[in-house]
């Protein structure tokens, strides 16, 4: 399989509370017909893709919560996506709010390859935010409280012709995140995001949304000698400013494709696995360069 492709990144505007997941799948149909028409081979939608940003809100009642998750994938709801992914041949990355059938919610992504195999599954293990209801807060961020953090580690998985790893949202920051997937030889990391504006603990850096944003993947990419893209559910969503800035990241650490709107948009880039190489056989060729016992600091327990 050619290890040559395109890639598309489908960023999402605005979901409303009341939207209802038939209509989030059917945006997500129309940009995936979109991604299509432009050659990809697979399409990315970002972090809970399927409804609003529910950890703005807080309850005590576990019924309200529920409502946002999903028990099976694919469901009723979520059918016509893979079926137009059939259809088209292509691949998708998909984040949503798993529930599973033992009553655990995780902040999961999956990775569908062209063939309508699910490749691949991740479940977040970064949660921001705060457990508790902080009222002098304009919006919550309950991450904490809704989620239990992921317990799949940060697999790499064989999927369009090289080695994907996957991660969301929060977990870009983290260079630990990008180092242990490079570890696992990751060509390409897809991710979703939902990134408010306005960061209530400490507003002083809201106008560095969009910097942190691409700071985080840009290093990432290139201390790791691997391709990126960050996905964004952007736009004012329920009285809340979401940043865009729908990234795709070569392994050079450069910006190849940004989406320019707040909206609804497809990006795409060709994407190159064997690139990789440039930065891997370099200056972060791990085997020859990297120093692992001086780093024993960063694995051990919280102190
Ligand atoms: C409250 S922390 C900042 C917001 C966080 N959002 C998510 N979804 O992880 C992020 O890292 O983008």
């Amino acid at each position: 399989m050619s290890r040559k492709f395109v890639l598309a990144a489908a960023q999402l505007g605005p979901i409303a509370a009341d939207e209802p997941r038939s209509s989030a799948v059917a945006r997500m149909i129309a940009l995936m017909r979109e991604a299509k028409a432009r050659g990809a081979r697979v399409v990315v939608f970002p972090e809970l893709a399927l409804t609003t940003f529910f950890p703005r809100w807080y309850t005590e009642d576990p019924a309200q919560i529920d409502r946002w998750f999903e028990t099976e994938m694919p469901s009723a709801e979520t059918q016509p996506l893979f079926d137009a992914a059939a259809e088209l041949g292509i691949g998708f990355h998909l984040g949503y709010a798993e529930l599973t059938p033992e009553g655990r919610h995780f902040n999961t992504a999956i990775l569908v390859d062209e063939t309508g195999r699910i490749a691949g599954k991740y479940r977040k293990i970064h949660l921001p935010g705060h457990r508790e209801h902080e009222p002098w807060r304009p919006f919550q961020h309950l991450e904490k409280r809704y989620f239990e953090k992921g317990d799949l580690g940060f697999p790499v998985f064989d999927a369009l012709g090289g080695k994907v790893g996957m991660c969301i949202c929060n977990d870009r920051r983290w260079p630990e995140t990008w180092r242990v997937l490079g570890l696992g030889g990751a060509e390409l990391v897809v991710l979703g995001y939902n990134t408010p504006l306005h960061y209530p603990p400490a507003p002083e850096h809201d106008h560095l949304q969009y910097f942190h944003n691409e700071l985080s993947v840009q290093a990432g990419a290139y201390q790791n000698g691997l391709w990126a893209v960050a996905v964004a559910k952007a736009g004012h969503e329920e009285g809340c400013d979401l940043i865009g800035g729908t990234i795709i990241v070569a392994p050079t650490g450069e910006i190849i494709a940004r989406a320019a709107t707040v909206g609804d948009e497809v990006i795409t880039a060709t994407v190159d696995l064997d690139r990789c190489a440039e930065i891997r056989s370099n200056v972060f060729n791990f085997a020859l360069h990297r120093e692992p016992e001086d780093y024993r600091a960063i694995t051990a327990p919280r102190g």
